[in-house]
């Protein structure tokens, strides 16, 4: 039996085929999703899904395993007006700051799991934190941690109101990091380098480095300690990176609390 059997048997709705839907979709087709198993409900698809054999803003399957909310925040309203009462499946939504009990109201003893993905699902390497509510049984999670298991890791979540930190952390942090890669880029740049040699060294820094703090057994403080010789470049870049008052520690945590009471105001909205 493969990961993706019941799925293949029973169907999969996804609501919103955007960034976030598309990279999901991306990877779970990769890995074996059949696209004629899947329903897209999107009425601004793009033209890439067109040819791919999908079941595209048609009927919803009788008993879907599963349906998938991937719409703005702002959008879900709208979007949930037009889907039928389902009887047995699960509701598995991506959505930033929307909280279960809104879906609660809306789908009343449903199994629900509240996800906060990120892109690289597209490509296999995102991370997903999940929590369900009380209806979602063992099984309704294991359903949900194989969606996300199949594009990237998985972490479950003790209490839902840790999805805002995990938002503005994880979820927006891909944009993070692309904009450290264009900063370091541009700084590279500032010091002589042709455009083209300095983002891609900027790239590989990024990713090599990024692929060493997953694979290493080190901590990421021991990573950079190892980078660092004493009275070497290292020490004297990073006595700017890490000033304690304007370097990256109080701008990612200010980062990080914006992002976080963005998620908190979305969710507040959406009540
Ligand atoms: N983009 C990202 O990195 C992440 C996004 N999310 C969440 O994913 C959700 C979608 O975000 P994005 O993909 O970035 O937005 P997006 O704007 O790229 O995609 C949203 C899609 O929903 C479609 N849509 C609008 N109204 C609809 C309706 N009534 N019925 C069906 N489809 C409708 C739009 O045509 C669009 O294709 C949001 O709730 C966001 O919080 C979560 C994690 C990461
Ligand atoms: O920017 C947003 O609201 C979404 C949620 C996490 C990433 N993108």
């Amino acid at each position: 039996m493969g990961d993706f059997d019941d799925l293949n048997t029973r169907g999969l709705v996804l609501v919103g085929c955007g960034r976030m839907g598309g990279a999901m979709l991306r990877g779970w087709l990769a890995r074996g999703l059949e696209p004629g198993a899947v329903t897209v409900i999107d009425p601004h698809l793009a033209p890439e899904w067109l040819d791919k054999g999908l079941r595209v803003n048609t009927g919803l399957p009788a008993d879907p395993a599963v349906l998938v909310l991937a719409v703005k925040p702002q959008m879900m309203a709208q979007a949930l007006g037009g889907v039928p009462r389902l009887s047995d499946t699960l509701v598995l939504s991506v959505a930033a700051g929307t909280t279960i009990a809104t879906f609660e109201a809306v789908f009343p003893g449903a199994p629900i799991v509240r996800v906060m993905p990120n892109t690289p699902a597209a490509i296999g390497q995102g991370i997903s934190a999940m929590i369900g509510n009380g209806l979602a049984t063992p099984a309704h999670l294991d359903l949900a941690q194989t969606l996300m298991g199949a594009v990237g890791r998985v972490v479950r979540l003790d209490h839902e109101d840790q999805m805002d930190a995990v938002t503005g952390l994880s979820g927006s942090g891909p944009a993070y990091v692309f904009h450290l890669i264009e900063a370091m880029a541009k700084a590279g740049e500032a010091q002589g380098l042709p455009a083209a040699l300095s983002l891609e060294l900027a790239r590989m820094t990024v990713a090599g480095a990024g692929a060493l703090a997953v694979d290493a057994d080190e901590d990421p403080a021991v990573l950079r300690e190892n980078v660092t010789s004493p009275g070497g470049t290292t020490a004297a870049g990073l006595r700017v990176l890490m000033d304690p008052d304007t370097g990256l520690p109080p701008l990612m945590a200010r980062t990080i609390a914006a992002a976080t009471e963005r998620g908190r105001e979305l969710g507040k909205a959406a009540q």
